[in-house]
Parts: structure tokens; C-alpha cells; sequence
């Protein structure tokens, strides 16, 4: 129980908790469009000096009550696991795309998805190294629906088209053979007619204190 602002925020309550996470993905959604308004930003300097002071309020107001780190991984209410903090594929977290991927029936996975303005490195194209975190959530994600959840070791990433934003991309991942605690999965990110922008080949280590513990239902 949190008292707050005159509140009283019972985050116990599974209802609640529902309701306050999507509030929270909500406010994630709303910081990812100011991230790309400022990158695109043309209004006058005095328009801008404005709204850096309203933004240093705003962000005083969430500062007055605090976690120490951020939202933890968990179990959602459908039984699935989820990590609403991470920096991929957390709806709550601004610096996540975020990645919605689906797993299908062979246990490989896909996740539709565009990259934004802010994510530009070469002019009028996306950062390599943030494809390259894509490919490597979605490549450890595909381990771990696999059953071999496990660390990045190694990942090797080859760049074969300059990569588009504000397009709509399909990624998909499978992982291809373990050997006791290593596991090695290949990715790709591709246009929707197949061409294939980047090729990622990972490998994947169970650290020992993980064996059995994230196995897929
Ligand atoms: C559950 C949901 C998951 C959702 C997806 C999340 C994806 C997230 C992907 C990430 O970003 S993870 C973050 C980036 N990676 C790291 O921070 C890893 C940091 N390194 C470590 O934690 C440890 O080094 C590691 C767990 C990878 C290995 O430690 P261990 O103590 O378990 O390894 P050990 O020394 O026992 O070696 C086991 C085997 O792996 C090999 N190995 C270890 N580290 C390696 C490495 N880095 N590259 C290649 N091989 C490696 C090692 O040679 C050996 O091979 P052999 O069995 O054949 O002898």
C-alpha cells in the first residue's frame, strides 16, 4: 500500500496491478512519440525552451515515488512470462521498440515491427547496432521457447541492405542445435517480400543456475 498525491495505491490488488501496467505501457507509448518529436522537432527555439521546462515538472512529478530498478520479470495472468521493463520488449520501458513477438507451433518466432526516426544512424537509415539488439533479444527469445533459455556468448551479425525506418519489417528466429548448455539460433530481419536486410547467428549459454528453471510449458 503506497499513500501518494492524497491516493491511496494498493498495488497488491491483481486488478489493480492489470490496470496500473497498462497505464504504464501507455505512458511508455506517449515518451517513445515525444522521442521522436524531438528528433524532428522544427518550432522555434522559445517553443523549445518551453517545453524543456515542462518536461523537467513532468518528469519531477514521476520522480516523487520510485522503484530501485526496473519492472521485473514476471508471470502475466495468461501464465506466459514477461518482462514489461526490458529494453526490447518492455511496454513499459520508452527505449523498447517494443518487439511483440509470437512464437509459433515449431517453436520458432516472429515479431512484426518498424523501426522510427530516432532509431537513425547512416542518414535516412537505422543504427546497425540497434538492429543488431533486436536480433539479439529476438535470437535469445527463440532459445528460450526452444527450452535452452540461456545468455548471449557470441553474436555475429552480417549487414546485407541498409536497413528503412517508418516500414513495416518482419524479423523471425530459430534456434538450430544445442549441445549441453550451448545453443545456437540464426535470425533475420527481412522487407515483407523476403528480402533480407540483416543475418544474425547467435550463441547461447544456460548459465548453470538457469538449468530448468525458465522450461516452456
Ligand atoms: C527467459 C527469457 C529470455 C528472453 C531473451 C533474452 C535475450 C537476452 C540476450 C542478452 O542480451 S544476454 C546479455 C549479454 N550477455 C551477457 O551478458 C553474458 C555475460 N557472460 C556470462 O554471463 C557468462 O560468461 C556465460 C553465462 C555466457 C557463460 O558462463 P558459464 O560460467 O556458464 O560458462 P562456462 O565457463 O562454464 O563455459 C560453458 C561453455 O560455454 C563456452 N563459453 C562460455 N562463454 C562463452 C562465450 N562468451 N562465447 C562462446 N562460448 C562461451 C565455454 O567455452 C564452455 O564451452 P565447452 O563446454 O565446450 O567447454
Amino acid at each position: 500500500m503506497f499513500y501518494y498525491g492524497g491516493m491511496t495505491i494498493d498495488l497488491a490488488s491483481a486488478g489493480n496491478a492489470e490496470a496500473r501496467q497498462a497505464a504504464l505501457a501507455a505512458l511508455g507509448q506517449q515518451t517513445r512519440e515525444l522521442i521522436d518529436a524531438v528528433v524532428l522537432t522544427e518550432v522555434p527555439e522559445d517553443e523549445i525552451t518551453s517545453v524543456t521546462a515542462e518536461l523537467a515538472a513532468l518528469t519531477g512529478r514521476l520522480r516523487a515515488l520510485r522503484r530501485t530498478s526496473p519492472q521485473p520479470f514476471e508471470i502475466g495472468p495468461d501464465g506466459t512470462p514477461r518482462h514489461v521493463g526490458n529494453a526490447v520488449a518492455g511496454p513499459v520501458n520508452p527505449h523498447a521498440l517494443p518487439l511483440i513477438i509470437e512464437s509459433t507451433p515449431e517453436r520458432t518466432v516472429r515479431a512484426e515491427l518498424a523501426f522510427r526516426p530516432s532509431h537513425e544512424g547512416p542518414p535516412g537509415w537505422v543504427h546497425g547496432g540497434v538492429t543488431a539488439m533486436i536480433m539479439d533479444h529476438l535470437l535469445g527469445h527463440a532459445a528460450a521457447v526452444a527450452g535452452s533459455a540461456g545468455m548471449t556468448g557470441t553474436l555475429s551479425v552480417r549487414y546485407r541492405r541498409p536497413v528503412p525506418y517508418g516500414e513495416p519489417l518482419l524479423a523471425t528466429a530459430e534456434h538450430t542445435r544445442s549441445e549441453g548448455r550451448k545453443s545456437w539460433v540464426d535470425g533475420r530481419i527481412a522487407l515483407p517480400d523476403g528480402t533480407v536486410l540483416v543475418e544474425a547467428t547467435g550463441l547461447f549459454i544456460t548459465p548453470s543456475d538457469w538449468v530448468g528453471r525458465f522450461d516452456p510449458a
